[in-house]
């Protein structure tokens, strides 16, 4: 729990850039780790990271970034990484409006595979490319942020890797979208305390809590939906729990107490 944190500890959060291939992602991930900018970067293959310390708001973060090759070739080499991610940039170029409409795609793409409920896991809109001309921009600010409002987006920004605006600001922001949404998961885990005891509750076949077909009553009355994830979010007390959903495919079954 954030308020029981003990002074000094440093949070790692992995961080995960989404977005079309050459909107900026390698740009951005090295203009804010190692204040670089290439301005012929080659193609992103799979994915790459890097860590950065940074304080935000007196507490101290190392994000974990991961940069993923946006062209369509590459899809099966980024997603295996975007399980466990505890943010993500959804990244277009302004003046590329193909790249702004794609992030319904980016952001479908990384739900699937990162295994999470669209509207509990922080997203951040990035608009990079803003050095540019004025006549070159292609997507309005204003659209923008009416597509994040329609998605339960509450974090835009626009960023220049060339000139290096905003871009601190960008990870900046994700921190504290990241915090937001942990304390409302604290919130949520709070106010579902108490058992309920008439409800149905769902186990997956493959947990170590409901083994031999789940048929004892004492697994199921945790009062938890089990997830089907690694160990440690069956931690009850992480909020990270709280954006786990069903894989696709898998079977479940019912348990009524
Ligand atoms: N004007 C301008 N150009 C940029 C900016 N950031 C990146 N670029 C240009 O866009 C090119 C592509 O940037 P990358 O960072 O490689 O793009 P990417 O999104 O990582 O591309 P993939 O690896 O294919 O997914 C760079 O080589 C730069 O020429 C920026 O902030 N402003």
């Amino acid at each position: 729990m954030t308020n029981m944190r003990p002074p000094n500890k440093t949070t790692l959060l992995k961080v995960v850039i989404l977005g079309d291939g050459g909107v900026g992602k390698s740009c951005l991930m090295n203009r804010f780790v190692s204040n670089r900018y290439d301005e012929n970067n080659f193609h992103t293959i799979g994915v790459e990271f890097m860590n950065k310390d940074i304080d935000v708001d007196g507490e101290k973060y190392t994000l974990q970034i991961w940069d993923t090759a946006g062209q369509e070739r590459f899809r099966a080499l980024r997603t295996p990484f975007y399980r466990g991610s505890d943010v993500c940039l959804l990244c277009y170029a302004i003046d590329d409006y193909d790249s702004f409409r794609g992030l319904k795609q980016w952001r479908q793409e990384f739900v699937n595979y990162a295994d999470v409920k669209p509207d509990k896991f922080p997203f951040i809109v990035v608009g990079n490319k803003n050095d540019m001309a004025h006549h070159c921009r292609q997507v309005p600010f204003d659209e923008v942020k009416q597509w994040c409002d329609q998605n339960t987006i509450n974090s835009q920004i626009e960023t220049s890797s060339k000139t290096a605006t905003n871009v601190t600001d960008a990870f900046v922001l994700a921190v504290r979208q990241w915090k937001h949404m942990e304390r409302i998961a604290e919130i949520e885990l709070k106010q579902n305390d108490t058992i309920d005891l008439t409800k149905t509750i769902k186990l997956a076949h493959n947990r170590f809590c409901c083994t031999g077909g789940g048929s004892t009553a004492s697994t199921s009355a945790s009062g938890f939906q089990a997830s089907d994830s690694d160990d440690e979010s069956m931690n009850i007390s992480s909020p990270r729990r709280v954006g786990k959903k069903q894989q696709k495919g898998q079977s479940l079954t019912q348990f009524q107490l």
